[in-house]
């Protein structure tokens, strides 16, 4: 396992979001988590990073590589997120300062990582952004010159650059058109195939889950109801909410069954 979570509650002054949560990521596995709006996935995802909001306090366990994060201090959390641990948003445009260069970027995210030479980090930048199938001169452009899915992929080169272990995608593509979606995502999968990180993928979407999820969990009001392979879960729901949610998603043509049938010669 490459991160494990252990009985994770997430609690405010006057309420328990997340109810001691178990859920674990294998190496370079493609994870998904999917419950409706609130159920707590985004703060549950925050928490690993020990990203949660000041009102809000965890406890349980975060182990990362062995080691539990909620141990860790803020000097070696800052050190971790990026290099070993690395996140894209929904809001990928959050992810850039205006009126900085996407090479500015670059290169401060680098140099916040320790790489001292600028020569460096001009050809990782370079290299990071063509291998998401952006042009290199983009480099010199500023985030209001790119459209949504460049700035997703570029987001997604950064979020790459110094070859995390992890990388949590909290509804990465739910803001973007279903072609550029479509186009993240299987950038996504090709650097997981890579580079064999493992992807944190919380999602709305069950033809993502559908597509490109090894294993899933539900959650539902802070905890996880069902938790398994995407075949069983798909095939074989378990929980009434699962049900539900499967039943409640958009079919568009295909049947959202987990496509095994379609794998048979
Ligand atoms: N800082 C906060 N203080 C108190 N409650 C919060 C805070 N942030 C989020 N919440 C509440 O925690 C619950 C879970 O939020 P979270 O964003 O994790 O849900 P989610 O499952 O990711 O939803 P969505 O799919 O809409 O993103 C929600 O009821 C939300 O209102």
């Amino acid at each position: 396992m490459i991160l494990s979570i252990e009985e994770l509650s997430i609690a405010g002054r006057d309420r328990t979001i997340v109810d001691s949560v178990s859920l674990a990521v294998r190496e370079g596995e493609f994870m998904a988590l999917v419950g409706q709006s609130g159920s707590g996935k985004s703060l549950l995802s925050q928490a690993v990073g020990r990203l949660l909001p000041p009102n809000l306090h965890a406890s349980g366990r975060i182990l990362f590589e062995g080691s539990d994060l909620l141990e860790r201090g803020p000097r070696e959390m800052r050190a971790l997120r990026g290099s070993r641990i690395s996140y894209i948003f929904q809001d990928y445009q959050g992810a850039f300062t205006p009126f900085r260069s996407i090479g500015g970027h670059f290169d401060e995210y680098q140099k916040v990582h320790g790489e001292t030479s600028k020569f460096v980090r001009r050809a990782k930048a370079a290299e990071a952004l063509e291998s998401v199938g952006l042009d290199a001169a983009l480099l010199r452009r500023y985030p209001f010159q790119l459209s949504g899915g460049q700035l997703q992929r570029a987001a997604i080169a950064t979020a790459l650059l110094l070859s995390p272990r992890l990388l949590i995608a909290d509804e990465a593509t739910t803001a973007l058109d279903s072609v550029s979606a479509h186009r993240v995502l299987e950038l996504l999968a090709r650097k997981q195939a890579e580079t064999g990180c493992a992807i944190l993928f919380i999602t709305h979407d069950w033809r993502h889950v559908r597509r490109y999820a090894n294993r899933l969990s539900v959650m539902q009001e802070g905890r996880i109801v069902e938790s398994g392979g995407k075949h069983r879960i798909l095939d074989h729901p378990q929980h009434e909410y699962t049900r539900k949610l499967i039943e409640a998603a958009p079919v568009l043509g295909r049947s959202l069954k987990s496509g095994l049938e379609e794998e048979r010669p």
